[in-house]
C-alpha cells in the first residue's frame, strides 16, 4: 500500500515530458563533471545539479514496514532465486519483484538485507545524496572470496576510503576532465582501424566471425593499451600478440566461471574445493599474472621510449609502480566485458533494425551516440548498482537501518549470539541448582561437595579435585605471589580494588608486554620464511623429479625424497633467522601459569588461607575494599557486570584476531577460534560464581590483552619494535576491523528496471533510438522519457572512470562496421540476457558481413 501511494506521489509530482529536458541536461552534466575531479567546481555543480532532496532525516520517517517477499528463515528468498534459474536471471527476477512490490523493496537473500530501489528520482539520490564521501559497492562473492584468500590487492574497483579517493582523483584528471576524449580519440581510432582491417580480410577470405564476444574483448584491451602506450607506440611483436590473446582469453574466462558460481555457497565450494571454484581460481590467476606481465611490460618499454601516452602522465604523478599496476590490470581487466558486451547488444539490435543502419549512414556519427544511449538502457551492462550506505537515512519515506554488509558477518553474529544465549542460560541454570542445593557461597563449593552424600566414584573424584586444589593453592608459585599482593597492597596503601587493578597492569606491562613483542617478531619471521620455502618448494620439486629420473626411484620414494628436503630446508631457514616457532608459544607458558596462580592468590586471601589474624585483616579490608556495585570483593558479582564484561572482553579478543587477518585462517585455526569462543562463553557463568576480586583481575587481565592486541596491529609500531613486515600484516588495520564491525545498508539500484520503466520510457522495451534526439518529430509520440532513469555507468563520485573512453570507443567501432559493412547477426533466435557480472546474451552470437560497395 505505502509503495502504491509512494510511487503515485513520485509519478504525479513531475510531469515526465516536462522534465525530461531538463533532468538529461542535468544527468550529463553530472556526468561530465565528475565531482571528485574538480573539487571546487564539484560544490557548485552538486549544489546546481543535487536532486530533490528525497531523502528526510532518520527520525521522520515512516515506521511502515518497508515492502517485503515472504521468506523462510534463514535461506530467506533463496529457493525462489534458485528456482528461477539460479543467479543468472537476477534482473528479471528483481524485475518481477519491483513490478508487485513497487520502486523500494527489502529482501533477504539468505542472511542478508537487501534494498532494492528502481524510482529514477532515489537513484539519483543515492548517488548524489547518500553514499558519503567514499563510496562503497558490493563486490562479486567470489571476488572477494579469492582477494582475502590470497591476499592480491586489486585497482580501483576494490578500493576503499583515502586510498580509493587519492587514486580516483588522480586518475579522474586524466580520463574524466572536460575534453579528455580529444587525447584518448587518437590511440582508440588507429587501434579500431586496424580492427576492421582484420575484419576486411577475413571477408575477402570468406571467414565468418563465429565469437564476436571474443573479438570485442580482444579489442577493448587492446584500445586500452594502446591509450597507456600513445600513438608511437612500436608495432607489436608476435609474442606480444600472443599475451594479448591469451590474457584476453582469460579475462573472458573469468566472467563465465564467476556466472557458473552465482547463487551458490561460495566458502562451501572453496572449501570443498569443487572444480567451479578450481576453474574460477584458475582463470583469475591467470589473468592477474598475465595482467601484471603485460602492465610491467608497459612499464619497461615506457622507461626506455617515452611514449606518449597516459602511462607517461600516470608516471609523471609520481605514483609508485606497484599502484600503477594494480590500477592498470584492473582497467584492462574493467574495460574487457563492459565494452565488448556493449558492442555485442549494439549490433545484434541494429542486425534486427534495417531501418536504423541506414538512419546511421545518412546522419552519421550524430546519430550514433543515440544508438549507444538506446542500447544500454535496454542492456545495460551493469543491470544492478550497490551502494553501501555510510549512516541510516531515510529513502523514499522509509527508515533505512543499518544492516549488515557482508552474508558472512551476519552470520557469525547470529551464530555466536544464539550460542551465547543457549550456553549462557543452560550454565547459569546449573550453577544456580549448585548454589541453591548447597545454599552457601558457591566458589567455597569444592569443599561444601565433600560434606554431602555421594556416591563412591563422585566422591573420589571430589576427593582428587579437592586435593589439586590445595596443592595448588598451598604452592610455592601461588605463596610469592599472594605474598606479593600483600606486598604491593601495603606498600602503596591502595585499596584492595586498585590494588588488584595496578597489580596486574604493572605485571603484564612489564612481562606479558615484552613477550608479545617477541612473539609477534617471531611469527612475522616464520611467516616471511614460508613464504621463501613456498619459493624454494617449486625448485625442490624440479629437483626431486630430475632426481627421480636419475636414480630410478618410485613415486612414494620421490615423495619422501622431497618431504625431506623440504624438512632440511625449512629447519636451515629456521636455524638462519633464528625464529623457531615454538619461541612463539612462550608468552603462553608464561601468561597461564601466572593467570592460575593470581587467581589461586586471590582465592587464598578470601579463604582466609593460611589462617592467621592478618589473614582475617586482609578478608575484612577485601570486604570493604571494592567499587561502585560490588563494595564486598569477597562475594561474587550477583549484577553479572564484571563476567559478562568478561566474557565480552575474550570474545572480542578473539574476534579481532580473526578479523585482523589478511589470510583465510586454517582448518586447525578455526577449530581453536571456535574452542576459544566456547571458552569465553563457558567462562561467564564460571566468573559469576567466584569472589569479585578475582573476576575484576581477569577482566582487567582481558581488558589489558584487548588493548595490547590492538595496539600491535599498527603497522609503524611493529616498525618502530622492529617487528619484520609480512604478508599478513594489514596496512589499515584499524579502518580494516571498524568495516568489518560495521553495519552498513547496502542498497540496490535497479539499473535494468528503471531503464524498461514505462512509466519512464514509452514503449520501454522496442529499440527506438531516435527518442534520444531533441530535434527529431518522431518523438512526439513518446509521451515519457527521463533521461536520468537510465545510467548505465551509474552516477555521482564512484561512477565508471572509463566512461569516455567506451563512449569514444563504441562510437567509432560502430561507425566503421556500419560504414565499412552490411551485417546480420547469426544465431539471433532466442537470445535473452542473462546476469553472469555482467548484462551478457545467453549464447555466442555470430555475425555474418559483406564488404560494403560505398558508392
Ligand atoms: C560500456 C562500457 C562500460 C560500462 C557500461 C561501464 C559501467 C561501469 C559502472 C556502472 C561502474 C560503476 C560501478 C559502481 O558504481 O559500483 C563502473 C566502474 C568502473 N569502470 Fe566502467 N564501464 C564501462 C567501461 C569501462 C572502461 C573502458 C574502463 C577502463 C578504464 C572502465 C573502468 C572502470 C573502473 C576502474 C571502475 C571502478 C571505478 C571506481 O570504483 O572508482 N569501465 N563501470
Amino acid at each position: 500500500m505505502t509503495c502504491l501511494n509512494f510511487s503515485i506521489t513520485s509519478r504525479n509530482s513531475r510531469s515526465n515530458r516536462d522534465d525530461a529536458d531538463e533532468i538529461e541536461e542535468i544527468a550529463n552534466i553530472i556526468d561530465s563533471n565528475d565531482n571528485t575531479t574538480m573539487d571546487t567546481e564539484a560544490v557548485n555543480i552538486t549544489l546546481i545539479c543535487r536532486p530533490p532532496d528525497r531523502t528526510c532525516e532518520f527520525k521522520d520517517a515512516s515506521h511502515v514496514e518497508m515492502p517485503r517477499p515472504t521468506s523462510l528463515p534463514i535461506i530467506g528468498t533463496k529457493i525462489d532465486l534458485f528456482m528461477r534459474g539460479r543467479g543468472t536471471r537476477i534482473h528479471e527476477y528483481v524485475d518481477e519483484r519491483h513490478k508487485n512490490l513497487g520502486k523500494i523493496f527489502t529482501e533477504k537473500f539468505g542472511t542478508t538485507d537487501l534494498i532494492f530501489i528502481s524510482d529514477a528520482e532515489l537513484i539519483k539520490t543515492l548517488f548524489m545524496n547518500l553514499e558519503g564521501k567514499y563510496p562503497m559497492h558490493i563486490l562479486p562473492d567470489p571476488w572477494v572470496l579469492y582477494e582475502k584468500l590470497y591476499g592480491c590487492q586489486r585497482g580501483l574497483l576494490f578500493m576503499n576510503g583515502e586510498e580509493w579517493l587519492s587514486n580516483r582523483r588522480l586518475m579522474n584528471k586524466h580520463l574524466l576532465r572536460d575534453g579528455a576524449e580529444l587525447t584518448l580519440r587518437e590511440p582508440i581510432v588507429n587501434t579500431i582501424e586496424k580492427f576492421i582491417d582484420s575484419w576486411k580480410r577475413k571477408v575477402k577470405n570468406n571467414e565468418e566471425i563465429i565469437d564476436i564476444s571474443s573479438e570485442f574483448y580482444k579489442l577493448s584491451i587492446n584500445v586500452l593499451i594502446n591509450i597507456l602506450m600513445g600513438t608511437n607506440i612500436p608495432t607489436p611483436s608476435r609474442h606480444y600478440d600472443e599475451l594479448l590473446l591469451k590474457f584476453s582469453s582469460s579475462v573472458k574466462d573469468i566472467f563465465e566461471t564467476t556466472t557458473k558460481l552465482y547463487g551458490l555457497p561460495i566458502n562451501l565450494c572453496q572449501q570443498l574445493n569443487l572444480k567451479l571454484w578450481r576453474d574460477f581460481k584458475e582463470c583469475v590467476d591467470l589473468s592477474l599474472l598475465l595482467g601484471n606481465k603485460l602492465v610491467t611490460e608497459m612499464l619497461h618499454l615506457q622507461k626506455k621510449g617515452n611514449y606518449n601516452g597516459l602511462l607517461n602522465k600516470i608516471i609523471d604523478e609520481n605514483m609508485d609502480e606497484k599502484t600503477i599496476s594494480r590500477i592498470l590490470t584492473d582497467f584492462i581487466m574493467a574495460a574487457g566485458d563492459t565494452t565488448a558486451y556493449t558492442s555485442m547488444w549494439i549490433l545484434y539490435l541494429l542486425s534486427d533494425n534495417i531501418s536504423e543502419i541506414s538512419e546511421i549512414r545518412r546522419k552519421k556519427q550524430s546519430y550514433i551516440q543515440f544508438v549507444i544511449k538506446e542500447a544500454m538502457r535496454l542492456y545495460p551492462v551493469a543491470p544492478f548498482l550497490t551502494r553501501i550506505l555510510p549512516k541510516n537515512c531515510c529513502l523514499g519515506g522509509f527508515e533505512v537501518h543499518q544492516g549488515a554488509t557482508r552474508g558472512y558477518v551476519h552470520n557469525l553474529r547470529t551464530k555466536s549470539y544464539r550460542f551465547y544465549s543457549v550456553v549462557y542460560s543452560s550454565r547459569i541454570n546449573h550453577f544456580n541448582r549448585v548454589s541453591c542445593s548447597t545454599s552457601v557461597p558457591v566458589y567455597n563449593n569444592f569443599a561444601d561437595l565433600t560434606n554431602k552424600k555421594r556416591c563412591f566414584s563422585m566422591d573420589s573424584i571430589v576427593k582428587w579435585q579437592e586435593q589439586t586444589y590445595m596443592s595448588i593453592a598451598n604452592s610455592t608459585a601461588v605463596n610469592v605471589m599472594q605474598d606479593g599482593l600483600l606486598y604491593f597492597h601495603d606498600a602503596t596503601g591502595f585499596s584492595w580494588c586498585t590494588t588488584i587493578v595496578a597489580s596486574t597492569i604493572l605485571v603484564r606491562t612489564l612481562m606479558t608486554v615484552p613477550l608479545s613483542i617477541y612473539q609477534n617478531y617471531i611469527l612475522a619471521k616464520v611467516e616471511n620464511i614460508s613464504f621463501e620455502l613456498k619459493e624454494l618448494g617449486n625448485e625442490l620439486k624440479k629437483e626431486t623429479a630430475a632426481a627421480k629420473k636419475m636414480l630410478n626411484l618410485t613415486d612414494k620414494q620421490a615423495a619422501i625424497l622431497f618431504r625431506h628436503s623440504i624438512k632440511k630446508q625449512w629447519s636451515k631457514l629456521v636455524v638462519r633467522d633464528n625464529c623457531h616457532p615454538l619461541k612463539a608459544t612462550m608468552v603462553i607458558w608464561f601468561q597461564i601459569p601466572f593467570w592460575v596462580c593470581m587467581s589461586f592468590a586471590l582465592r587464598n586471601l578470601v579463604n582466609m588461607n593460611p589462617p592467621g589474624s592478618s589473614a582475617m585483616v586482609t578478608f575484612m579490608e577485601l570486604s570493604t575494599g571494592g567499587f561502585g556495585w560490588i563494595p564486598n570483593l569477597t562475594v561474587s558479582d550477583h549484577s553479572y557486570i564484571l563476567p559478562v564484561v568478561f566474557g565480552l572482553t575474550n570474545l572480542a579478543i578473539i574476534e579481532i584476531q580473526t578479523m585482523s587477518k589478511l589470510r583465510q585462517p586454517s582448518k586447525l585455526y578455526n577449530i581453536f577460534t571456535n574452542v576459544f569462543r566456547v571458552f569465553s562463553v563457558v567462562l561467564i557463568p564460571i566468573a559469576a560464581n567466584v569472589p569479585s576480586c578475582m573476576c575484576l583481575y581477569w577482566v582487567t587481565s582481558s581488558l589489558f590483552g584487548l588493548i595490547q592486541n590492538l595496539t600491535l596491529l599498527s603497522p609503524s609500531l611493529r616498525r618502530k619494535l622492529k617487528i619484520p613486515e609480512a604478508p599478513s600484516e594489514l596496512e589499515h588495520p584499524y579502518s580494516h576491523i571498524k568495516d568489518e564491525f560495521s553495519h552498513k545498508t547496502p542498497i540496490i539500484a535497479s539499473i535494468y528496471t528503471s531503464g524498461r520503466d514505462d512509466g519512464y520510457f514509452s514503449k520501454p522495451c522496442e529499440f527506438l533510438p531516435f527518442r534520444w534526439d531533441r530535434n527529431d518529430l518522431r518523438r512526439e509520440n513518446l509521451v515519457n522519457h527521463k533521461a536520468s532513469a537510465s545510467l548505465p555507468f551509474a552516477l555521482g563520485a564512484r561512477s565508471c572512470i572509463g566512461k569516455k573512453i567506451a563512449i569514444v570507443q563504441l562510437t567509432e567501432l560502430v561507425w566503421q562496421i556500419v560504414d565499412n559493412f552490411d551485417f546480420k547477426c547469426t544465431n539471433t533466435d532466442n537470445i535473452k540476457a542473462i546476469t553472469s557480472q555482467a548484462l551478457v546474451p545467453n549464447k555466442k552470437i555470430g555475425i555474418k558481413l559483406t564488404l560494403r560497395n560505398k558508392t
